[in-house]
């Protein structure tokens, strides 16, 4: 077990770009597995939830290369998996096991896959429930992990499946198992969810589209799926992916508190659908430049440039959530460092991530000294424009983790973050880059206990 403890006062400055995206990872890694042949993916993030679905692969019977960040699949097809030995731990990732879910039923292949306690508590029903609507054999246990996928008949079926949530993981879940449907699926749900599965399946040349419409007078989002002729008729994958939009958001907030800081992040994936915090940011007066450029196999991609100047607080709710969903732990901290208050509602889903991103957050944030009003569905952030700073447990949550680091690059005393080994999840590089940027930082084996 780590602590980290930052040192305020140190500005940061310079220029850099990031690993790869961890959803465009995930997916590039198991959508190549499905594909006819060799698929070759650049700037591959290389971390401890990506290196869980590697090994996913691995037991299902499908060869891959790590070559730095380059990573070689070799594509078996639709149905092409072996059946695994041993239930597949997926570890701390919720994408992971949604992901291989909608992969094995497309495959038709039995599995387990199960997860750490963390993942055990999250929910699975959501998945379960519109599977078994489609025909896949599938159990969960009391609607969570561990899931066991016993033989489906194929094809699977198809037709308007209606999600209540406004999940990228259910849908990308239910347009997998849609690749073995024997007829077109069409995913309803309430709010427009990332579409990086929709613009991967494109480039692999399966038919889908997606468009808004409304029922009852409330919007919903329609992607409509084509299942592809053959079981090999999806195209290997050839592309670079784009710096994680989701990592850079703790180096934007980092450089907008920091006094003194000006930083450029290069090739970063700006797709509208993950970039709520950046006009949330810019709604709150934060100082950021955006340079487009060229949009990589789909996807946007951008230079942006974040400079240090002071925040006015903010409400979010609505759809602007789930553009935002993983960002709301960083977002906490800029509304921390803002002059009045900021409300977060219409967020309950934070509670189902890797920690309830509600209470653990809020509470962590009282550590510190920040003044906080923990509700159902968010959360009140009073700002003060300055953080006092103390010792705060990231609850097993690498986004909490990140978070409150960040907070210490410019708080009145420094932050000590226990059990910090957890940002090795999505960002194994996050206190090297704080480093190179200017940050002063302590890396030492955990001294004190964890509270959490
Ligand atoms: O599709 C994805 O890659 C992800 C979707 C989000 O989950 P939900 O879509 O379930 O909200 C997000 O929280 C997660 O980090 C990654
Ligand atoms: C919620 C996250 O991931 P997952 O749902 O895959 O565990 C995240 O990375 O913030």
């Amino acid at each position: 077990m780590m602590t980290l403890t930052i040192l305020p006062g140190h500005s940061l400055s310079g220029v850099i770009s990031l690993p790869g995206d961890k959803s465009l990872s995930h997916r590039a890694a198991l959508f190549a597995s499905l594909a006819a042949g060799r698929s070759q993916i650049e700037n591959f993030l290389v971390s401890g939830v990506t290196t869980r679905l590697l090994e996913a692969l691995t037991s299902l019977g499908i060869f891959w290369k790590l070559d730095g960040t380059t990573l070689t699949v070799e594509g078996r097809g639709l149905g092409g998996y072996s059946i695994p030995f041993a239930p597949i731990n997926c570890g701390n990732s919720a994408s992971t096991l949604r992901f291989l879910s909608g992969a094995l039923a497309a495959s038709g292949t039995p599995a387990v896959l199960d997860g750490s306690k963390g993942l055990r508590r999250r929910p699975m029903d959501r998945i379960i429930v519109p599977l078994q609507q489609m025909g896949v054999n599938v159990k969960g246990t009391a609607g969570c992990a561990p899931l066991s996928m016993g033989v489906s008949h194929l094809p699977l079926k198809g037709g308007i499946i209606n999600t209540p949530v406004s999940s990228a993981q259910v849908k990308t879940c239910l347009l997998l198992a849609g690749l073995s449907a024997g007829e077109p699926v069409t995913i309803i749900e309430p709010g427009f969810s990332r579409d990086h599965t929709e613009r991967m399946l494109a480039g692999m040349g399966v038919t889908i589209n997606s468009e808004k419409t409304s029922a009852n007078g409330s919007a919903q989002y329609q992607t409509h799926l084509i299942p592809p002729a053959t079981r090999y008729s999806l195209k290997p994958l050839t592309m670079s992916l784009p710096g994680d939009f989701s990592s850079a958001a703790f180096l934007i907030v980092a450089a907008v508190i920091t006094p003194g800081s000006e930083i450029t992040l290069q090739n970063i994936g700006l797709n509208a659908t993950r970039t709520g915090l950046l006009d949330v940011l810019l709604s709150m007066g934060a100082s950021i430049q955006i340079a487009a450029r060229p949009s990589r196999n789909g996807e946007p991609v951008g230079d942006l440039t974040i400079r240090h100047c002071p925040l006015k607080g903010v409400d979010i709710s609505g759809e602007q959530v789930v553009r935002m969903i993983d960002e709301f732990p960083i977002f906490a901290i800029a509304a921390a460092f803002a002059s009045g208050t900021s409300t977060v509602r219409d967020a309950s889903e934070l509670r189902l991530k890797e920690s309830d991103r509600i209470s653990g957050l809020c509470a962590e944030l009282k550590a510190i000294g920040v003044s906080v009003d923990e509700t159902v569905d968010g959360f009140s952030i009073h700002g003060k424009g300055a953080i006092q700073g103390g010792t705060v447990d990231p609850h097993g949550d690498h986004r909490l983790a990140m978070s409150l680091a960040v907070a210490g690059l410019a708080s009145q005393q420094p932050i000590t973050v226990l059990n910090s080994e957890i940002m090795q999840e999505s960002f194994p590089e996050f206190t090297d880059v704080i480093t190179r940027l200017g940050g002063a930082l302590e890396d030492t084996p955990n001294l004190e206990p964890s509270h959490a």
